[in-house]
């Protein structure tokens, strides 16, 4: 059920413009950047290799103007027995004073890599509100650190306690602590009981409503409510609560739709129960009589950016569906997450129990360094209602108490699987964005500046900002880890811390009717002195009673005064924005000249550059042409010289086949001829053998003849017959002639 109230009549409730203003990261100015990164690698040059975290030129706190500087507390976490065998004790960190720590680089550190590379320093001093060593026990350190906040919180005020250190060095610890051993957040619970112990606010004695403003709920809603959400309380919490009592004796929830100090709600029936740590004593209670409180608690927590209500027991149900939340401003600009339970608590021990049923929905993982690393920032709020039975028509005045267990920064390459990487990344970003801020509020506090302050750049930064800007105060707690080999982290986080020490709190804010008091009096001041110049710093000094409300007349001339003002403000804010315009105008321009000279600058060099460039490469260009084409001219040359000597070749060789062609042809009609001549030998030797034959036919027949003539005597008829023989046998005689002379004529050669 959420319940939306106007603002109480608190001091809180009646804000003053913030010091500050917000901003997205577009509009943070590099300055603040620079200041930041600088800062944290700064430097004061100090004797023997010592660097003095220090302030610089903060603006000491002065008690007369109510300004003080934001509590740093330091606490170092004791070894571990693992610890200790894997030789991690190597004196890095030890207390000069219970203030001052010093800390000096181990052998195998970054930092003493660098310091012997001649960057950075090995010995580091920082100064604390105050150091709590190993040895500080639970109790000592609440009582010592946290008992004046609890007291602040009962008397009103708004209070932020964070704890601040890399992964495993006992900030959970230092918040919750043990079951057996409690931290700062279950003690001051505790506190707060011990003390409102029978000024508890009873919902059962209370009349249908308290007042206008106020919203009590019936007895029947409140049992529902708890039917509902409690159960899984009761069940999951495995305690012996037979007591059937036992619901109606827990509290309900409702929504605050508004920041600290903005609205109040009311209901519960809770007895009171016995303290949790029954040796936590009281704190002095300012005594206002007729006064009565009721508390009430949520617990939330920041993962990768996201806001889940710890104690929505419908979304822890369904695990992976979570649903979440908006930070939204209420109208006095203070952010406040939009419907988180708030729960009504009358006992430490049932806010105990609320904080245990959160835990199991928070995030935790395992890593390399933490079995249970909080992997999440949460946030654990007590908001103290003030009813004062007196005044039933007074809205009541609401105090807040946050405690901020933060999550650990730590290295992201040690984180290998995917989730975890993304948280740790989400983590350091949003812890970056917090050292951002503080950097940012404390340039504004030392230089008197109005820089942004960029709390809009992370949900972690906008729930911190009402606490850093004059609506409540802040307080660090640094843990850190002595462990050697996690020197340069513990080194980096202290000198984070180092400029959250140099913070002072923004002053709170006046409230309303004490400003209109302060306008009438310094209205009256100048019209005593004939003066009509308005003074804003008259402002501060004009002490005022916001007891007497003033009346109608003066409240006219408040208003006329106000209009006054306005006006003179507006023509300021006019004369200022024209300047700013022409400020900005010429900045631009000169930025632009100068970027215009940077240009052409640039222009003209890489002009030059590239002429210088391309007349290089021509030359070697010319350069390898050159080399080419001589190589190529001497190639030619060597094949026109092959050639020729080929062609001399080709030339002789030719020669040779044409002898040897004439020869061949010789041959061929030598061949062609001796073939004639065989043919004609053969004829021949043919014609001889034939002729031999005819001449032994011849003989024989002149043989047969001459015995034929010799046998017969020839008649005068035959001597025709023998003539023609005898001529026959001339031409055949010519003939055989012929053919011995021709055969004469053939050397004897071919004839063989
Ligand atoms: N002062 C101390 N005395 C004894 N034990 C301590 C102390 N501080 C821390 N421890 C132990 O050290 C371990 C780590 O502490 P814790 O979980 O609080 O670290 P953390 O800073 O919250 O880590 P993370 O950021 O990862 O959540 C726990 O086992 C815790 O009990």
């Amino acid at each position: 059920m959420a319940v939306t109230l106007p603002s109480p009549r608190g001091f809180f409730s009646d804000e003053e413009e913030a010091p500050v203003f917000e901003s997205t990261a577009a509009d943070l100015p590099s300055g603040i950047r620079k200041g930041l990164l600088s800062e944290f690698s700064v430097i004061s040059p100090g004797a023997d290799n010592l660097h003095e975290h220090k302030p610089q030129s903060i603006p000491e706190a002065s008690p007369e103007d109510g300004s003080e500087k934001v509590k740093v507390y330091l606490r170092i976490r004791p070894f571990t027995d693992s610890e200790l065998e894997k030789g991690e004790e190597q004196a890095c960190v030890s207390c000069e004073t219970s203030q001052t720590l010093l800390l000096q680089a181990p052998r195998d550190s970054f930092a003493m890599k660098n310091t012997e590379r001649g960057v950075g320093q090995s010995l580091h001093k920082f100064t604390f509100s105050q150091i709590f060593g190993p040895e500080t026990t639970q109790k000592q350190f609440f009582n010592d650190t946290m008992k004046e906040v609890v007291k602040n919180v009962l008397d009103g005020e708004n209070r932020l306690i964070y704890t601040y250190g890399i992964t495993n060095s006992g900030k959970t610890y230092t918040i919750q602590g043990t079951t057996y051993d409690g931290g700062i957040l279950p003690r001051s619970l505790s506190t707060i009981f011990n003390t409102i112990k029978g000024k508890l606010y009873n919902r059962m004695d209370q009349k249908p409503s308290l007042c206008n403003d106020v919203v009590c709920l019936t007895n029947k809603q409140i049992q529902e409510e708890e039917m509902k959400k409690w159960t899984f309380l009761r069940e999951d919490e495995q305690t012996p609560l037979k007591d059937s009592s036992f619901r109606s004796r827990l509290g309900t929830s409702v929504s605050f739709d508004s920041g600290i100090g903005g609205v109040s709600a009311m209901g519960s029936h809770f007895d009171d129960s016995e303290s949790r740590y029954a040796d936590v004593e009281t704190v002095p209670l300012a005594k206002k009589s007729g006064v009565r409180y009721s508390l009430w608690v949520s617990f939330f927590e920041i993962y990768n950016e996201f806001i889940y209500d710890l104690l929505d027991m419908n979304s822890s149900k369904q695990k992976g569906k979570r649903q979440t939340l908006r930070l939204c401003d209420d109208k006095y600009g203070n952010p406040y997450v939009r419907d988180l339970n708030w729960i009504n608590v009358c006992s430490a021990e049932e806010a105990w129990k609320v904080l245990k049923v959160g835990r199991r929905n928070q995030s935790f993982a395992s890593t390399h360094l933490n079995q249970n690393s909080s992997r999440s920032h949460s946030i654990f709020s007590v908001r103290v209602l003030h009813i004062n039975d007196e005044q039933p028509d007074v809205t009541p005045l609401i105090s807040e108490l946050s405690l901020c267990d933060l999550a650990g920064s730590e290295r992201c390459k040690e984180q290998k699987c995917g989730d975890r990487l993304k948280e740790a990344n989400n983590i350091n970003t949003s812890l970056h964005m917090l050292g951002r801020c503080i950097a940012a509020l404390r340039q504004n506090q030392q230089q008197k500046t109005k820089q942004v302050v960029p709390f809009r750049d992370s949900k972690l930064t906008r729930v911190f900002q009402g606490f850093f800007c004059g609506r409540g105060k802040s307080c660090m707690i640094v843990n850190i880890n002595q462990c050697a080999s996690l020197y340069d982290e513990t080194l980096h986080a202290l000198k984070f811390s180092a400029i959250a020490t140099q913070l002072i709190h923004s002053l709170p804010s006046k409230s309303r009717v004490a400003y209109i008091q302060s306008l009438l009096k310094e209205q009256g001041l100048r019209t005593s002195e004939g003066t009509t110049e308005i003074d804003e710093s008259c402002d501060e000094s004009v002490d005022c009673d916001d007891s007497v409300y003033p009346d109608a007349e003066a409240l006219l001339n408040a208003i006329e005064i106000l209009q006054d003002k306005l006006i003179h403000e507006r023509q300021e804010k006019e004369s200022l924005e024209s300047r700013i315009r022409d400020e900005v105008f010429n900045e631009m321009m000169e930025h632009i000249n100068e970027r215009e000279r940077q240009f052409s600058e640039m222009l003209e060099n890489e002009r030059e550059l590239l002429e210088h460039r391309y007349e290089a490469k021509i030359e070697n260009l010319q350069n390898s042409w050159r080399n080419y084409y001589l190589q190529k001219i001497e190639e030619h040359e060597e094949q026109i010289k092959e050639l020729q000597s080929l062609q001399q070749d080709h030339g002789d060789q030719l020669d040779q086949s044409a002898v040897r062609e004439s020869g061949m042809r010789r041959s061929k009609r030598i061949s062609s001829q001796q073939e004639v001549l065989a043919h004609c030998r053969e004829d021949l030797s043919k014609t001889k053998a034939e002729l031999l034959l005819r001449m032994t036919e011849l003989q024989d027949k002149s043989k047969e003849l001459q015995r034929y003539q010799d046998l017969v005597s020839l008649p005068p008829s035959a001597s025709m017959l023998t003539s023609a023989v005898d001529r026959k046998l001339e031409e055949g005689q010519k003939v055989g002639d012929c053919w011995v002379k021709a055969c004469a004529l053939v050397p004897a050669r071919h004839l063989t």
